[in-house]
C-alpha cells in the first residue's frame, strides 16, 4: 500500500497488531494493524461506528480483545503487553494517559486543584503512604513544590493561569476541554490518547486546541493518539492518520495520502469503491479542488 509515509525512519511507541474485539454477534474491530510513531500526531478517524473508541478502549485497559497484541515501547526501552494489563497498570506502569469523548473533570474543585488531584500518586509515594505528608516530612514538603509548579506550567500551557482558582465546572466548553489534557499531561504521560478533543468546540477554541496539542509534541516529546470527526483539526495537525470503516484499516498514511485516497473518500460519502470516481468527478464539477 501507497502511504506518502515513510515507515523505515520511524520509531513505533505502539503497535498493535491482528487486534479484534467481538460484542456477541458484532465484530466490532477485525484484525486491525497499525503503528503509532514517537514524537508524533497520529489520529484514528473514520465513520460513526467504525470502532475507533472500541480501539482506545483497548490500549487504555477498559477491554479486553477478543484477540491480538498491543505493545507499547517507552523511550527508555521498557516494553508493556498493554492487552494484558487492567486500565490501571497501563496509567501507572507503562504511562499511557487519556481523556473521555465526555467530559470528565471534577467540577466542584477548582481549576488548580483538578491538576494537583491528577498528581496524587507521585504525593501518596513521597508520603510513604503514611501520615508524613501531614506532618511536613522533607521528602513530602519537596513533591508537592514540584506538584504545583507542573500544575502551574500547564496552566500556562493550557491558558487557564487566570482561572486557576474557578472552579472547573465554571469554565467554558474549549477551556474545560483544555484543562482535561493539562490534568493528563500532570502524570507525565509517554503516550497521551484523546477521544474527540475537539468535539463542540467553535473554531477559536478550535485553534487553540490545536496550538495546546502542537505543543505538546514540541515541548514534552510526548506521543499523541488522537480519535477525531473534525477534519479541520486532523488534517492541521496530524503527522499520520489512519482510518477504520466496520472495524477494519482502509487506509493509513500522511494527511495529504489519506484524504486524497479513494478508499476514505468512498466511506465517508457512503458510496461503493468503484462509484468513487464517478462521484469525485461530480464534486469537482461542484467544487473544482475539492477533497473530503
Ligand atoms: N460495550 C459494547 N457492547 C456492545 N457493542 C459495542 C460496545 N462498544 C461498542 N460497541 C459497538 O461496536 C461498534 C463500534 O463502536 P465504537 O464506539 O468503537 O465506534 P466509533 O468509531 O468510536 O463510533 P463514534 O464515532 O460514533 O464514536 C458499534 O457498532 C458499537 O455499537
Amino acid at each position: 500500500m501507497a502511504t506518502g509515509v515513510n515507515m523505515m525512519t520511524k520509531d513505533p511507541i505502539l503497535k498493535v497488531e491482528h487486534l479484534s474485539m467481538r460484542f456477541g454477534g458484532l465484530m466490532a474491530i477485525n484484525d486491525l494493524s497499525f503503528e503509532a510513531y514517537r514524537g508524533n500526531i497520529t489520529a484514528l478517524i473514520g465513520p460513526n461506528g467504525a470502532g475507533k473508541t472500541t480501539v482506545f478502549n483497548c490500549i487504555t485497559g477498559f477491554y479486553k480483545p477478543t484477540m491480538g497484541m498491543i505493545t507499547m515501547r517507552q523511550k527508555a526501552g521498557k516494553e508493556f503487553l498493554l492487552e494484558r494489563m487492567s486500565d490501571f497498570e497501563v496509567t501507572r506502569d507503562a504511562k499511557v494517559a487519556r481523556t473521555f469523548q465526555n467530559i470528565r473533570l471534577f467540577s466542584g474543585l477548582t481549576v488548580l486543584e483538578n491538576l494537583l488531584v491528577a498528581q496524587h500518586n507521585k504525593l501518596m509515594l513521597a508520603s510513604g503512604y503514611t501520615i508524613l505528608g501531614l506532618l511536613g516530612f522533607p521528602a513530602y514538603k519537596k513533591a508537592a513544590a514540584e506538584s504545583i509548579e507542573q500544575a502551574k506550567y500547564w496552566l500556562d500551557k493550557a491558558s487557564l493561569t487566570d482561572r486557576a482558582d474557578d472552579p472547573a465546572g465554571d469554565l467554558p466548553y474549549g477551556a474545560q476541554r483544555r484543562l482535561e489534557i493539562a490534568r493528563a499531561m500532570c502524570t507525565a504521560p509517554e503516550f497521551l490518547c484523546l477521544d474527540e478533543p475537539a468535539a463542540g468546540l467553535n473554531p477559536r477554541e478550535s485553534l487553540a486546541l490545536n496550538e495546546l496539542l502542537r505543543s505538546i509534541r514540541s515541548d514534552t516529546g510526548t506521543s499523541i493518539l488522537l480519535i477525531e470527526h473534525d477534519m479541520s483539526v486532523v488534517m492541521e495537525i496530524s503527522d499520520h492518520v489512519v482510518v477504520l470503516e466496520y472495524g477494519q484499516k482502509i487506509s493509513d498514511g500522511n494527511p495529504e495520502h489519506v484524504k486524497n485516497d479513494p478508499k476514505v473518500i468512498a466511506a465517508y460519502l457512503g458510496v461503493e469503491d468503484d462509484e468513487v470516481d464517478e462521484v469525485i468527478e461530480e464534486i469537482e464539477h461542484i467544487a473544482p479542488g475539492g477533497t473530503l
